[in-house]
């Protein structure tokens, strides 16, 4: 019945006058309107008389995008530019990844983000849900769908955003900066992608103070309140649009991985913080041992803040140890989580679920007792590779790092925390420090190091390297859930592109090649997909059903009716 409603509206034309066909992004070509559309369309006199080509487009708007003095004032701009037309918006996009990347998503939307209903100019398609009137979660999602087959959504409850905490309904713009990077990545079709905030209120007293703040004005909800809330927009959304494929974002440490467990093995869902970030930490360390020639079951891995991301990491890795043939009483005992409190044991009853699994026993150390800092913990285990997911700027010292590289040749160093102003480390003073040895990647873009006559690519171990190409593999395999070896497949895929023998090659690939390493990634889940016989719907042909899903930045006939 409500499917049939969504082919329904499929067949029939949207309708629009001629002035509201320059107002919607998803059909809007402004000046390249040909005159024939304008004709057709009663767009004469509504455009200046000059028919411009989408390359000249792209190029005026670069232009004025290069005039713009900071990046968020860049970012501003693009996102004006995709209010109003989505083709010239991802065709720019795409002419200019690279320097968009850090523009369109992290670092800068972390200052849109903070700042959201100051600078506040419209909606961008995004759905806004609250928790005090749940009864208008369906409508509001049939609405801003407005009739498209919707197969992308991203939530957020923006209680993590990044390491910036919590920032309330504001939080939408990572759910609309994550979807732009899975277009500009992986080509997913923007007209089927729909950003979502689920407002549970919020618990930064800034924003309950500010008057300009757009959210509900109250704390927080938790527990059964809470859940019952996500459970119902689960709910419905998976009955408005049956083949969704759902992704989690920036959820708080209480519970986001609650919510993955509850879902993942009933439909298409996916967390990024905790399983995206596992992916391209794992790809980020086969790329590492592939250039230091070691064993992945020799390493001994340190996580520096086991929160979400933290402990998600450490279970992908885990499993890769399993994978690799280590029993599991084994491969635990080459895993170390250190938070706030110091190294985690298992006498903590504020453990975490997920970080339970790894706790230790004080018995093992003589000191434990003193191992509550990083450099305690370092100095007593001798990682060999130490990931921080902490939120801490600068917690990866000089003295941590020189203890950590004392003990093992090529130490494997990534500083994950975002934004920029949090990261644990700079990817220059790792290399500095460890005189070149170090096999770095950040979590946001670092530019190459120049060390003793080598230049070091830094990698971006960032998560949206990973979620475009698994979310496209996914959908295209019309697989009914997302596993842990589709997961697992996707790492492997990334991991073995890098060049072990240029000196100061990236542990990652490079930011530049995002669209084919997205297509690497999504065929690496597809085909794991249809092998364990997840897709829903035949497929003969893994490569050309992932093609066919690809939206291209071109313009297209447009299939509507224009009421003069
Ligand atoms: N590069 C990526 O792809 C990527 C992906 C996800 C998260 N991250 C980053 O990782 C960070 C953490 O994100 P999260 O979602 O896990 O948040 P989270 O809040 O779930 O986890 C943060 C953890 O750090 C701990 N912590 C706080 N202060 C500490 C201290 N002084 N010493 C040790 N631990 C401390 C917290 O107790 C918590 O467990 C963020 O900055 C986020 O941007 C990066
Ligand atoms: O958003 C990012 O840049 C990566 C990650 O999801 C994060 O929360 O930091
Ligand atoms: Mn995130």
């Amino acid at each position: 019945m409500l499917a049939d409603s969504i082919i329904d509206q499929e067949e029939k034309k949207m309708q629009y006058t001629p002035e509201q066909l320059l107002h919607d992004p998803f059909v809007n070509k402004g000046t390249a309107f040909t005159q024939a559309e304008r004709d057709q369309y009663g767009l004469n006199g509504l455009l200046p008389s000059a028919v411009q080509t989408l390359d000249q487009q792209v190029t005026q708007a670069y232009a004025q995008y290069q005039s713009k003095a900071t990046m968020l004032e860049q970012r501003l701009f693009l996102m004006q530019l995709f209010n109003t037309n989505h083709v010239l918006f991802y065709k720019l996009f795409a002419a200019h990844l690279t320097e968009f990347m850090p523009v369109v998503y992290d670092p800068t939307i972390a200052d849109t983000i903070e700042n959201y209903s100051a600078l506040f100019v419209e909606p961008q398609n995004a759905t806004y849900l609250s928790i005090d009137a749940q009864d208008d979660i369906e409508a509001a999602l049939r609405h801003s769908a407005n009739g498209r087959d919707i197969r992308l959504l991203v939530v957020t409850d923006a209680e993590g955003i990044l390491g910036i905490g919590d920032w309330g309904t504001q939080g939408v713009d990572i759910a609309v900066g994550k979807l732009m990077v899975y277009t500009a990545a992986a080509g997913i079709d923007p007209a089927q992608v729909l950003p979502v905030v689920l407002d549970a209120g919020t618990n930064n007293q800034a924003l309950l103070d500010d008057p300009l703040y757009f959210g509900n004005r109250h704390p927080r909800v938790y527990g059964e309140a809470y859940h019952a809330f996500v459970d119902r927009f689960v709910a419905i959304a998976e009955r408005v649009f049956p083949k969704l494929y759902l992704h989690f974002e920036d959820f708080g440490r209480a519970n986001a991985a609650d919510i993955l467990d509850q879902y993942k093995n009933q439909i298409t869902t996916f967390n990024d913080d905790i399983q995206g970030t596992g992916i391209i930490v794992l790809a980020g360390m086969l790329g590492a041992l592939n250039i230091s020639k070691q064993k992945m079951t020799d390493q001994i891995y340190l996580s520096f803040g086991a929160g979400t991301a933290g402990a998600g990491i450490a279970a992908r890795i885990y499993q890769e140890f399993l994978q690799q043939g280590m029993a599991p009483a084994e491969a635990k005992t080459h895993f170390y989580l250190v938070d706030k409190q110091g190294l985690l044991f298992a006498d903590d009853p504020t453990l975490t679920p997920a970080q339970r699994v790894f706790a230790r026993q004080r018995s093992e150390f003589a000191n434990a007792d003193e191992l509550t800092t990083l450099e305690a913990v370092v100095k007593a285990v001798h990682p060999t590779v130490l990931v921080g997911t902490s939120t801490q700027p600068g917690s990866f010292t000089e003295s941590v790092v020189k203890e950590m590289a004392a003990h093992t040749p090529r130490p494997i160093i990534f500083p994950l925390s975002n934004p920029t102003k949090l990261a644990e480390a700079k990817a220059a003073d790792l290399i500095r420090w460890t005189q070149g040895r170090a096999l770095v990647a950040t979590g946001i873009p670092a530019a190459p190091v120049d060390y003793d006559g080598v230049t070091y690519e830094i990698g971006q171990a960032n998560n949206a390297l990973v979620y475009p190409g698994l979310g496209l593999g996914t959908i295209a395999a019309t697989s009914k859930l997302l596993t842990d070896s589709m997961i697992s497949a996707a790492a492997h895929s990334l991991g073995g592109i890098v060049d072990p023998d240029q000196p100061g090659a990236a542990v990652l690939p490079p930011v530049s090649k995002l669209n084919a390493f997205s297509k690497t990634v999504a065929l690496a889940a597809a085909r794991q997909a249809v092998k364990e016989g997840l897709n829903q719907e035949p497929i003969q042909d893994v490569e050309a059903a992932v093609s066919a899903l690809q939206w291209q930045p071109e313009y297209q006939p447009l299939n509507v009716d224009v009421i003069k």
